[in-house]
């Protein structure tokens, strides 16, 4: 059923395009697929690959079923108000992926009366691997949170949650997510050149044994701690390493650094959509 489901992509940057191009991979049609930006420049090369490229949000509004608002937070009351007319019009189902921007502030933009999905996703959709945390407000049919789902599911793990403040859970964890790994990531290379190894080593052993311990650790019905603990021998190696960063309190720092996350969405909600 969603195969066909016509979608349009409001914003085609960062994330849209990993959520489109992760569709596209997995065998979804180009020519179901809307892309809109203000630039020309940037929808050329998806027009020039049968996407239905265009920098009229309306026209591509009123071609599409679901239209996935993927712009900044900062200019989403902007976007959605100058196509109140046409949302009105041809009622898509709106899935917003913007951080801090609340259902309900969207739907009085938009003109009341909508159905809204808020969803946070994240780039690794690119890859089919993406995780979206999912919560629909009470005009979401169920057809529509299937049809959502089903799309979001093509490309990585879906999750509904059940009250919309998790959402900002979401981003702390999976939204924002994949760059504390890429932090960890560039941490690990340089420490490898620091203790000797040219970079390209460095980073490749970096980069395959994040993929290496991330497949393990979905693959396996072992918890993170018990993988963790068959590497570690006592009185081996890891075991220093592992002390160092507990000693360093790196609970302490993740749960903080989350947790300003958090509050960052929050933030935004209070700045963004409380006129
Ligand atoms: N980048 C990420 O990892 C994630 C981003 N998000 C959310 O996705 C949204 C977009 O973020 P990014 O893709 O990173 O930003 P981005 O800046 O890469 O993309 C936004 C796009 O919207 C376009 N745009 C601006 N005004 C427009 C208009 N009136 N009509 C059509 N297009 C317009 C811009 O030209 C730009 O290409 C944000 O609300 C963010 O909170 C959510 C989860 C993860
Ligand atoms: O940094 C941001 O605000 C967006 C939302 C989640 C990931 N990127």
């Amino acid at each position: 059923m969603t195969q066909t489901a016509k979608i349009a992509f409001i914003g085609a940057g960062n994330m849209a395009s990993a959520i489109f191009e992760g569709l596209i991979a997995n065998g979804y049609p180009v020519d179901q697929i809307w892309v809109t930006d203000r630039s020309e420049e940037k929808l050329a090369p998806y027009a020039a690959r049968g996407l239905k490229a265009t920098t009229d949000n309306d026209e591509a509004l009123a071609a599409c079923d679901i239209a996935v608002l993927a712009v900044k937070p900062q200019v989403m009351k902007t976007v959605v108000e100058a196509h109140r007319d046409a949302i009105q019009q041809y009622k898509p189902l709106l899935v917003s992926v913007a951080a801090g921007i609340d259902a309900e502030s969207l739907s009085n933009w938009a003109g009341d009366d909508v159905a809204i999905v808020r969803c946070m996703p994240n780039t690794p959709a690119l890859v089919q691997t993406g995780a979206s945390g999912l919560y629909a407000n009470a005009l979401v049919s169920e057809q529509q949170r299937q049809q959502t789902e089903e799309i979001l599911a093509a490309v990585g793990i879906t999750l509904w949650v059940e009250n919309e403040a998790q959402i900002d859970a979401v981003t702390a964890v999976s939204g924002s997510g994949p760059a504390y790994y890429f932090l960890f990531m560039e941490a690990m290379a340089k420490a490898g050149e620091q203790l000797g190894l040219d970079a390209e080593t460095a980073l490749k052993l970096t980069l395959q044994t994040a993929l290496g311990a991330a497949r393990m650790s979905t693959q396996s019905d072992l918890a993170p701690a018990e993988l963790r603990r068959n590497v570690t021998s006592p009185k081996g190696t890891t075991e220093q390493a592992i002390l160092s960063f507990q000693q360093q309190g790196i609970d302490e720092m993740v749960l903080k650094a989350m947790t300003a996350c958090r509050d960052r969405a929050e933030a935004l909600t209070e700045e963004l959509c409380k006129d």
